[in-house]
């Protein structure tokens, strides 16, 4: 990728806002989104810290659309140019999510019935690759996560919650989407798997790939980021390098 590419805008946040009603407590307003404001360029990797609460996730769902916000646009650049995802007939939502956007939260949902290959592989042939070349990308990634092999081929269902999240990693990976939305993947990894997950992580920026992500984790933060958010009630309030926003790593 040369570097005039790099600097393509590959999301485009603007005015967005979120609140819930929560009907089971006298109908009261809660606010999780007030206006964000922000440009994600192919190959940056920007982090959204923050305390709990603070809305970070609400922000990756709302990109997502699996929070529709309440007013605010939000613009992924597609192959076939800018789309305006709030806006986005829900046949051609599911197109994007299939090709151009992924999403990896903590937790794995799978079919039922369905092993890691599987998952992984049709992750892959969504984003269009032939089912021999999802094949083989989905085992090169289980194997580079070091999913013991004997569990490709088993139900989702039983996998402990690291193998989970390795096989979560995998599918929001393998032959990656252009913008790339992390919610504390590694959050149930053991040290080495999580250096390994990292490290996978880290190669995507060379491949231009848009990376917005929550890590309650400093020093993925300091090592992944090029960019970091730190939300304060809905609001970006202070935005920067990783080290003027977090400090300088320990
Ligand atoms: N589905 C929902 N229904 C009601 N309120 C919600 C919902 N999702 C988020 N909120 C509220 O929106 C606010 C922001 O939540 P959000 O999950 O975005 O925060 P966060 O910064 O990601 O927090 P954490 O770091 O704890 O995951 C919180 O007050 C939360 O209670």
């Amino acid at each position: 990728m040369t570097a005039g590419a790099n600097m393509t805008t590959v999301l485009s946040v603007r005015e967005l806002r979120k609140s819930f009603t929560l009907h089971t407590i006298d109908g009261r307003t809660t606010t999780s989104l007030r206006g964000i404001d922000l440009d994600v360029t192919a190959g940056e990797h920007v982090a959204l810290a923050g305390p709990s609460g603070a809305g970070k996730s609400s922000l990756l769902r709302c990109i997502h659309r699996s929070y529709l916000p309440d007013s605010g646009t939000v613009t992924l650049t597609t192959e076939h140019g800018p789309v305006e995802l709030t806006s986005l007939p829900d046949r051609e939502m599911a197109r994007v999510r299939g090709r151009e956007l992924g999403y990896v939260s903590q937790f794995l949902t799978a079919p039922p019935r369905t092993g890691p290959w599987e998952v992984v592989a049709a992750a892959g042939r969504r984003r269009g690759m032939s089912r021999a070349d999802a094949r083989d990308a989905a085992a090169e990634s289980l194997r580079r996560l070091s999913l013991d092999e004997a569990l490709w081929d088993v139900d989702c269902g039983v996998l402990s919650g690291g193998e989970r999240q390795r096989v979560n990693i995998a599918a929001g990976t393998v032959n990656p989407p252009r913008l790339l939305l992390l919610d504390e993947p590694v959050s149930a990894l053991d040290p080495v798997n999580r250096e390994r997950a990292l490290e996978l992580i880290a190669s995507l920026s060379a491949s231009g790939v848009a990376v917005l992500a929550v890590f309650h984790d400093l020093e993925a933060m300091h090592r992944l980021a090029s960019r970091v958010l730190r939300f304060s009630d809905g609001v970006i309030a202070h935005e920067g390098t990783p080290a003027e926003v977090l400090g300088v790593a320990a």
